[in-house]
This record gives structure tokens, C-alpha cells and sequence, in this order.
């Protein structure tokens, strides 16, 4: 069986800003020295790929290339080296209008800075992708109203953009880029200045047309909680390139570097894995007794582990099949914060 090609998929792609990328590049992999004064490696020989219906979290300090790395996936800016494949054709090779056609039919961005229309109210604005897809005007304002409402701004259709808070500006990006329903989404930071309440709605909502659409979501965003909520994989940025792109147990069980130990060091492993991340293989270990849903965190399961004294717990997936069984010790020292 030949593997599913994947939604996104890049290989060494570099992006470097200044005046001679190309010939900075050669130099560089001859050995020459990093950048100078006149060149940046924005991302440094990124090798990746994005499953369809995958939720990939981009992380890392301001200026480690997050934004410029999700530009290149969608060809906003042209890459220096290398090759981006969407549904498996090289967005390299398209033509100006192949590209515009591929972003409108299949892409949704949303950006830090909010790229609204100015003179369009809000509910043009976020009509406005439907009408470029060509949708008739009744059902666009009706799709457009849906969306506005769903971000919590319904009654303020006919206002303009400058009359608006940053947040709510922000509200407007998502709700547009909602409306087409694109498959593959690039969101960077989209939820930065809405406040905890509103936030923690929009990636419930995120999570809610996930799980029904199937779409592949490329998401940047510094703040590890969220990333924990809502990835699959979270690739870890330093420098332009990616230390480590792994599912979240796995980038706070086992850190590829030491930046990424250091990086994931404040977080609460327990709320993060879960039990099937602890889980070994069952070989000749007695399995008795009730077993522990692998997809909860051990956080979640904290009481029944601090109050069961077996030495190890039989883990089940969600149709009851058994999948290893978790020490208990292990699970303590991980609730308790002491290293693994
Ligand atoms: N148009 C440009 N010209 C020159 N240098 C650029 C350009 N865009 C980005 N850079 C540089 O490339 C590096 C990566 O920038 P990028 O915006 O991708 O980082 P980021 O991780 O998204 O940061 P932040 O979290 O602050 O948004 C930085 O050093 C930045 O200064």
C-alpha cells in the first residue's frame, strides 16, 4: 500500500533576506561563515510534512522564522532553495494565476496583522472571499452573518474595521477565513489579542471544525498551552530551523536538544501526557484489575493513581484493547514534577 500523499510537504527549504540569497546559501554549505551584516537565514533547510486533517503547531522565540517559514508553505514569499508541495505539486512551479487559484479554493490564512479592507464594512470583509470564489450574494451575507456571529460580533455587521478593538479586528480575520472553509488553514498567532474567555472559544471552535471537517491546519502561536490544546505535532523553532516536531508527549518525555528541554522545562508534564505515552508493552507483567483510558493526561487521572496502589495499571484505548500497561511510580515522579 503506498502511503497517503501528504497535505503539505517541504523539503530543505531555506529562506534567506538580503541581497545575494543564492549565493550566500552556496557559500554557506561550503562552510562559509553565518550571516553577515547584509544577509538572515530566516529558515534554515526545513524538512517537513503535514498529514491531511493534521493540526500542526509551529513554536519558538520571536525571530526563530515561524512566520516566514508559514509564508513559504503557502508561496507568499518565494524561498530561496528548495521545494513546498501541496497535495503533492510543487507550488515552486505554479504560475501566477495556477497559485491564485490553488490559495482561493483551498487555503485560509489568517494573519498577526489583521489585512482587513478598510472601506468595506465588516460583513464585507468577510464576504468578500466568498464573492472571489464567486458565491451569489444572498448566500454569502447569510455565510458571512453566521460567521460574525460566531466570533461574538453579531449587531456589528455594518461597522468598519477602524471602528473596531484590536481583538475584535482580529475576530473579523478568523470569521472571513472561516467563511471559505478552506482545507488546509495557515493561522499565525490568530488568537493573540483576544482576551482568555473569547480565546479559549475560538479554539474550542478550532477543535469542534477540526474533528468535523477534517481540515490540515498549519497554527503558529508562543503560548505552550494553547499548543498543547490543540496540536497533534508541535515543531519546535530555533535560528530558522526545526530542533524537534513531535507529538507534545513526546517533545516534553523525550526533547530531541537541549534547547527544546530547556524550552518545555516550566511545563506541567503531567497535564500534557497521557497514559498512553507512558504506556509500555505488557510483556509478562499481570495485567488485573481496571484499566486507564490511554488519551487522558495523567493530571486527569492523578486521583485514581495516587489512590491505587497496584504497581502497574493496564492502559485501554477508547474499544477497550489493551495497549500496554503504565508504572505506576513512573505516573507519580510525573505528577509529582520530578524527573523522569
Ligand atoms: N522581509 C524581511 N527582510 C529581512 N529580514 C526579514 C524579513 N522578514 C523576516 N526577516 C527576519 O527573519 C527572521 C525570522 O523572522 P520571522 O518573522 O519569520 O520570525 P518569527 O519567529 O515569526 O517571529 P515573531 O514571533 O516575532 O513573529 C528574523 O530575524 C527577521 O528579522
Amino acid at each position: 500500500m503506498t502511503a497517503p500523499i501528504p497535505a503539505i510537504s517541504c523539503r530543505n527549504v531555506w529562506k534567506i533576506f538580503g541581497n545575494q540569497p543564492e549565493r550566500y546559501l552556496e557559500n554557506l554549505k561550503k562552510g562559509g561563515t553565518d550571516a553577515g551584516p547584509q544577509h538572515v537565514v530566516a529558515v534554515r533547510d526545513v524538512t517537513l510534512d503535514v498529514r491531511q486533517g493534521e493540526m500542526l503547531v509551529v513554536m519558538g522565540l520571536s525571530g526563530s522564522g515561524k512566520s516566514t517559514l508559514v509564508r513559504c508553505l503557502s508561496r507568499l514569499i518565494e524561498i530561496t532553495s528548495g521545494t513546498v508541495a501541496i497535495e503533492g505539486k510543487d507550488i515552486g512551479a505554479m504560475t501566477e494565476p495556477e497559485l491564485i487559484d490553488l490559495r482561493r479554493r483551498k487555503m485560509g490564512m489568517v494573519f498577526q496583522s489583521f489585512g482587513l479592507l478598510p472601506q468595506r464594512t465588516i460583513l464585507d470583509n468577510v464576504a468578500f472571499p466568498l464573492e472571489m470564489r464567486g458565491q451569489e450574494r444572498g448566500a454569502r451575507y447569510e455565510r458571512a452573518r453566521e460567521m460574525l456571529r460566531l466570533v461574538g460580533l453579531k449587531g456589528r455587521e455594518g461597522y468598519y474595521p477602524r471602528e473596531l478593538s484590536g481583538g475584535q479586528q482580529q475576530r473579523v480575520g478568523i470569521a472571513r477565513s472561516l467563511a471559505i472553509e478552506p482545507d488546509i488553514w495557515f493561522l499565525d498567532e490568530p488568537f493573540s489579542a483576544l482576551d482568555p474567555l473569547i480565546r479559549r472559544e475560538m479554539q474550542d471552535e478550532f477543535l469542534r471544525l477540526k474533528g468535523l471537517l477534517n481540515k490540515t491546519i498549519v497554527f503558529i502561536t508562543h503560548d505552550f498551552d494553547e499548543a498543547l490544546r490543540l496540536a497533534d505535532r508541535i515543531a519546535i523553532m530555533k535560528d530558522g530551523a526545526i530542533e524537534q516536531c513531535d507529538t507534545p508527549d513526546r517533545i516534553v518525555l523525550e526533547p530531541a536538544t537541549d534547547y527544546v528541554a530547556r524550552f518545555t522545562a516550566e511545563i506541567d508534564r503531567a497535564r500534557v501526557v497521557r497514559a498512553s505515552g507512558l504506556a509500555r508493552i505488557a510483556d509478562g507483567v499481570a495485567v488485573e484489575g481496571p484499566a486507564f483510558p490511554a488519551d487522558l493526561t495523567i493530571r486527569e487521572l492523578g486521583r485514581r493513581i495516587v489512590s491505587d496502589n497496584r504497581i502497574d495499571f493496564p492502559v485501554t484505548d477508547n474499544t477497550g484493547k489493551l495497549i500496554g500497561v503504565m508504572n505506576r511510580q513512573s505516573a507519580l515522579d510525573l505528577l509529582l514534577g520530578e524527573t523522569l
